[in-house]
C-alpha cells in the first residue's frame, strides 16, 4: 500500500489523536471487565475445567459468536495455543480473572462489580463542576465531595437508604480482606501478647474472623455503623459493636484501621486516632497499638508503573467518593504525632498495601 508522506507535524498530531481517544476509551476496558464479571466468565471456564473456545464459551453464556471479541479484548482471558502457531486451542483464566473467581479463600469479583456500579460512577460526573464549587443544587450546603454532589448524602448514608448498594459495598470490602487469607500467617507475630481487638470500620467483620482464626485467643470486636452490623451472626471470639468511631471506641489491646483512614480528611484521621489511642489506652499498656492496614503512596522504592499508578487512581477515588486521600509516610507520620503518638512503625505488606503499627 502506497502512503503519502506526511509532514512531522501532521504525523504528531495524528499520534495525540489516538493517544487521546485511548484515554478517552478507557472506560470500555472497566466496563467490559465488570460485564464479565456480572456474566460470570471466569466461573464458566473454571467449571469447564479446560480450555474453552470462543464458540463454547459464546453457547454457555447464550450470546452471540461475534460478541465474544469483546472479551478476550479484557484481562480476563488469555489464549492458549495449539500445536500450530496461529491455532488458538480454547481460552483460559489469567491470574487476574482467577481472583474472580466465586472462591471462598479470594474473590474480587464484588469489588469489580461495586466500583463500577452507577452510584460510584455517576460522581465523576460531578467532579469539574465540584471542584470549582458550582454545586447544582443552590438549596443545599456546602458539599464535601462529588458523591455528595451526585447524591445529596454521603456514602455512608447513601449505603443505608439503599441497602442493595449497602450491601452490595460491604460485599466488596469483605472480599478485599478474604485476600488477607494468603498471608495472614505471617503477621502472627504482629498479633502476640494482644488479647482484645477492635476492628474498628470493620464492615461484616471478614477481616475479625480471619484473624482470630489464626489467633485462636484473640477476642475481636467489630466496630460498624449500626445499620451495617444489624443482625450479623457472632460468634465466641467475633462480636459486633454498632456505633460511631467519632463518638467512642471500645477498649483494648489494640485497634485495627483497615482501609478506613484513607477515606476520611486529615482533621478527621487525627479526631479518629485520638479516640483510637483512648481506647487502648487503659489495657495491656506495653502492647497496646494501632494496626493500620492501608496504601502508602510511594511505599518502596521498587513500587512498579502498574502499582504507582494504582495507587494515584486510589487518591483520585478517595477524593470523588469521600473526603479521603491516600498518602505519603510523611503525610501518614504528620497525622500521628498530630494525635499524640509517639512511635510508627512501616512493613510493606504486598504491592497496594502496607501495615502500619503506631505506638503511644
Ligand atoms: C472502606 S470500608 C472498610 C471496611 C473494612 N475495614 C475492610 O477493609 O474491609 C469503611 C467502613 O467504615 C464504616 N464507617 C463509616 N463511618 C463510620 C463511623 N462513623 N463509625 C464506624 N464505622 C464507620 C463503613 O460502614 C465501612 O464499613
Ligand atoms: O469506593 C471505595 C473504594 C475503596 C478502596 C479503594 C482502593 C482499594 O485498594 C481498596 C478500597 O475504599 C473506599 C473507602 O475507604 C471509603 O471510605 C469509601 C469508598 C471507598
Amino acid at each position: 500500500m502506497h502512503h503519502l508522506s506526511r509532514s512531522q507535524e501532521a504525523k504528531e498530531m495524528f499520534q495525540a489523536q489516538s493517544h487521546l481517544y485511548n484515554h478517552t476509551f478507557n472506560f470500555i476496558s472497566s466496563m467490559s471487565l465488570k460485564c464479565a464479571v456480572q456474566l460470570r466468565i471466569p466461573d464458566v471456564i473454571h467449571d469447564h475445567k479446560c480450555p474453552m473456545t470462543l464458540p463454547e464459551l459464546a453457547s454457555a453464556l447464550r450470546i452471540h459468536p461475534s460478541k465474544m471479541i469483546v472479551f478476550t479484548a479484557s484481562c480476563t482471558l488469555v489464549p492458549k495455543n495449539g500445536e500450530e502457531e496461529e491455532e488458538i486451542k480454547g481460552y483460559d483464566l489469567t491470574p487476574p480473572s482467577r481472583l474472580l473467581l466465586n472462591d471462598k479463600v479470594t474473590g474480587l469479583s464484588p469489588f469489580v462489580a461495586t466500583m463500577l456500579d452507577p452510584a460510584l460512577v455517576s460522581p465523576w460526573h460531578f467532579l469539574g463542576d465540584w471542584l470549582q464549587g458550582n454545586n447544582h443544587d443552590d438549596c443545599r450546603d456546602k458539599l464535601n465531595n462529588s458523591f455528595e454532589a451526585a447524591h445529596g448524602v454521603n456514602i455512608w448514608d447513601y449505603g443505608r437508604k439503599n441497602p442493595k448498594f449497602g450491601n452490595t459495598f460491604n460485599r466488596a470490602m469483605a472480599g478485599d480482606s478474604q485476600l488477607m487469607n494468603l498471608i495472614i500467617k505471617d503477621y502472627k507475630e504482629t498479633f502476640e501478647g494482644i488479647n482484645s481487638l477492635v476492628d474498628v470500620g470493620g464492615g461484616t467483620g471478614a477481616m475479625g474472623r480471619i484473624i482470630s482464626e489464626v489467633c485462636p485467643g484473640l477476642k475481636c470486636t467489630v466496630l460498624d455503623l449500626p445499620h451495617v452490623v444489624a443482625g450479623l451472626p457472632e460468634s465466641e471470639n467475633v462480636k459486633f459493636v454498632g456505633g460511631d468511631m467519632f463518638e467512642s471506641i471500645p477498649s483494648a489491646d489494640a485497634v485495627l484501621l483497615k482501609l478506613l483512614l484513607h477515606g476520611w480528611s486529615d482533621g478527621d484521621c487525627v479526631k479518629v486516632l485520638r479516640k483510637c489511642k483512648e481506647a487502648i489506652a487503659g489495657k495491656n499498656k506495653e502492647r497496646g497499638k494501632v494496626m493500620i492496614m492501608d496504601i502508602v503512596i510511594g511505599q518502596t522504592d521498587d513500587d512498579d508503573a502498574q502499582t504507582t499508578a494504582t495507587k494515584l487512581f486510589s487518591d483520585m477515588l478517595m477524593m470523588t467518593v469521600g473526603p479521603g486521600r491516600e498518602r505519603t509516610e510523611k503525610e501518614w507520620e504528620k497525622l500521628f504525632l498530630e494525635a499524640g503518638f509517639r512511635r510508627y512503625k512501616i512493613t510493606p505488606m504486598f504491592e497496594l498495601r502496607s501495615l502500619i503499627e503506631v505506638f503511644p
